[in-house]
């Protein structure tokens, strides 16, 4: 589903180049769950931009749903996320203006992807039923978590990249929207890159890995 091979990136700094990734190799199959962890500032939203084709690599090479990232244009890269690809970051990027259910909707109808029963059942599910006709605004930080995440499946994706979705919640809730979260892949067979920095987060997931100094380690469980 997502392969890196022998991946590079640095950025430009006034200081120099910054060396983030060194040769990075990585395999999800399809349905397969991995927690990517590391330090601050180690690279680990740099791996997630890069798997998303939101940016390129310096080197080495990149395939998501069997398609080489290289070998695409930015519109085709675009399409490929749309169709494919569920995103969660720690920032919601809800959009302010739409309802609950018009932001939960939103991605699948851009991708022309709109299963109505599915959007409908996702909405029970995530428990923003009654919230369907609110405003982002009016929902708490966890709610608006979950509509993040209920926008990111309602495509049924293949692929969902992760950054710390439940950063911003306390402890309960971010046990109650993870464990929704990996029931929820797990229904739609979707492969889960997901960053964290909490144990607790990674323990569910089939493989976890550490970025460290730029290259990959396997956390054993
Ligand atoms: N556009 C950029 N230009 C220059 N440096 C950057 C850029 N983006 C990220 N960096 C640097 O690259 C390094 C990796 O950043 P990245 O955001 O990938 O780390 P991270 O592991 O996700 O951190 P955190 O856990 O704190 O979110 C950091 O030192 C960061 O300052």
């Amino acid at each position: 589903m997502l392969e890196l091979r022998d991946v590079s990136k640095s950025y430009a700094t006034p200081q120099g180049p910054l060396s983030v990734l060194r040769g990075v190799s990585l395999q999800l199959a399809a349905g397969e769950s991995l927690a990517l962890m590391g330090e601050s500032g180690c690279g680990k939203s740099t791996l997630l931009h890069l798997a998303a084709g939101l940016d390129t690599p310096d080197s080495g090479r990149i395939w998501l749903a069997d398609r080489a990232l290289d070998a695409m244009n930015e519109a085709q890269r675009s399409a490929l996320r749309r169709h494919r690809l569920g995103l969660v970051f720690q920032a919601f990027h809800l959009v302010p203006t739409l309802t609950v259910s018009d932001n939960l909707r939103l991605q699948a109808r851009l991708a022309k992807q709109e299963v109505p029963d599915w959007s409908v059942e996702l909405l029970e599910r995530l428990g923003l039923a009654k919230y369907r006709d609110h405003y982002p605004e009016q929902l708490s930080g966890g709610q608006q978590q979950r509509l993040a995440i209920g926008r990111a499946l309602a495509v049924r994706p293949n692929l969902l990249l992760a950054d710390e979705p439940t950063g911003n919640l306390d402890e309960r809730n971010a046990d109650d929207v993870l464990a929704l979260l990996m029931e929820l892949v797990v229904e739609t067979g979707s492969a889960l890159l997901l960053v964290t920095h909490s144990p607790r987060v990674a323990d569910p997931m089939n493989r976890c890995l550490r970025l460290h100094h730029g290259r990959l380690e396997t956390i054993e469980p």
